[in-house]
């Protein structure tokens, strides 16, 4: 059996990150995986130079991962169909907004046989089909598996090679798991697959809007007891909307690293918490696109417009009461509500009911 070859579709700062995982797994598996990993950069100018140039000659990704070394069988590729059009394994790792134009530009020019594995944290959402989970929207357009990994796994940590965990959910374990584990699993990032890819898939999406909530609060300076009633109550959000809208999964599920973990780590480190922390002192003077823009230089904070999409989500099932959390996350970051409010939306949250 010839070995698989990945393709990475996407270079941030994750993207970076796992990359440098992918390029020791790859290289450590040759009977598994062929060692040449092609990674997609959506092309940009930095100093003069083009972003692919300088990471295929100095092996970093100087705007996304600055001061990490890439391996050296990570190539930097433009054009998204020439990165994966040999690819028997696809990772996708872009912001969830940019995952429909790009998997429409893969229709039928990957090979049949391939699999995907999405690491996007966010929601599908179009015009014509509604919301719907990433994974769902790559399957429907280039019509393979896909499977997704989640966890706990702040990039810059990762990229530090800390000891954490990630849960890969996929259909069928006996499937393609226990190649997706080798693909990722190392010394220091550890892995752990489970048969309920919805509901882990909507841990990591749904998290992001509780990281919101939980940065309006650091801003506010309200302290680590608010906080904490903050992660819990959006940890019963983010079950009862699986339950809601994806029922049947196991309630383990958000025990992996996917969940509990995963939105401890977001809603203390995450760039969510860091640019809605900010937002609750500039919001006078700045909208929080220009905050996400100067905090995070390029990079991009998931959490607003996940909130969007489940409060749109919400409105058609008139469940809108249920939420009130995420909801209010929706409504501060449209200045709709003041920061100030959140905890009167939480007082009478269904949780103490
Ligand atoms: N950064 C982190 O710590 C983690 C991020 N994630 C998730 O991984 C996904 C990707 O995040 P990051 O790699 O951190 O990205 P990022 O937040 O660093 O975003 C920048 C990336 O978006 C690309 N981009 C900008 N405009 C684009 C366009 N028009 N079309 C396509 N790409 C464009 C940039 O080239 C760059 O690669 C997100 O869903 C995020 O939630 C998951 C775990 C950890
Ligand atoms: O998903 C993450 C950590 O697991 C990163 O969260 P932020 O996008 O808020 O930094």
């Amino acid at each position: 059996m010839s070995s698989k070859k990945v393709a990475i579709i996407g270079s941030g700062n994750w993207g970076s990150a796992i990359a440098r995982i992918i390029g020791s797994t790859t290289k450590s598996n040759p009977n598994i995986f062929d060692s040449n990993v092609s990674m997609w950069v959506h092309e940009e100018i930095i100093d003069g130079k083009k972003l692919s140039e300088i990471i295929n000659t100095t092996h970093e990704n100087v705007k996304y991962l600055p001061g990490k070394k890439l391996p050296e069988n990570i190539f930097a590729v433009t054009d998204v169909v020439e990165t994966c059009k040999d690819a028997d394994i696809l990772v996708f790792v872009i912001p969830h907004q940019f995952v429909t134009r790009v998997s429409n530009l893969l229709k039928g020019k990957i090979k049949q046989d391939s699999i995907a594995i999405s690491l996007i944290k966010g929601l599908s959402t179009s015009k014509s089909d509604g919301i719907k989970l990433v994974s769902t929207e790559i399957k429907e357009i280039l019509n393979i598996d896909v499977a997704v990994l989640m966890g706990a796994n702040l990039a810059p940590e990762v990229a530090n090679d800390n000891y954490c965990e990630a849960t890969i959910g996929i259909r069928k374990k006996q499937e393609n798991g226990a190649m997706l584990k080798k693909l990722f699993h190392t010394n220091n990032f550890r892995i752990n697959v489970v048969e309920d890819i919805e509901a882990t898939e909507l841990c990591g999406a749904l998290k992001n809007i509780v990281a919101c909530a939980a940065g309006f609060s650091d801003g506010l300076g309200y302290g680590d007891n608010t906080k904490a009633a903050i992660i819990r109550l959006g940890m019963m959000e983010i079950i009862r909307f699986v339950n809601q809208y994806y029922p049947g999964a196991h309630l383990s599920t958000f025990f992996e690293s996917c969940g509990l973990a995963d939105l401890v780590t977001t809603c203390y480190g995450g760039r969510n918490r860091r640019v809605c922390e900010a937002y609750v002192k500039f919001m006078d003077t700045k909208s929080l696109a220009e905050i996400e823009k100067e905090i995070l230089k390029g990079q991009s904070a998931q959490g607003p417009l996940t909130a969007e999409e489940v409060v749109e989500l919400l409105k058609k099932s008139d469940s809108q009461s249920k939420y009130p959390l995420f909801v209010a996350v929706n409504k501060i970051c449209k200045k709709e509500l003041k920061p100030q409010d959140l905890i009167n939306e939480l007082r009478n949250h269904p949780e103490h009911m």
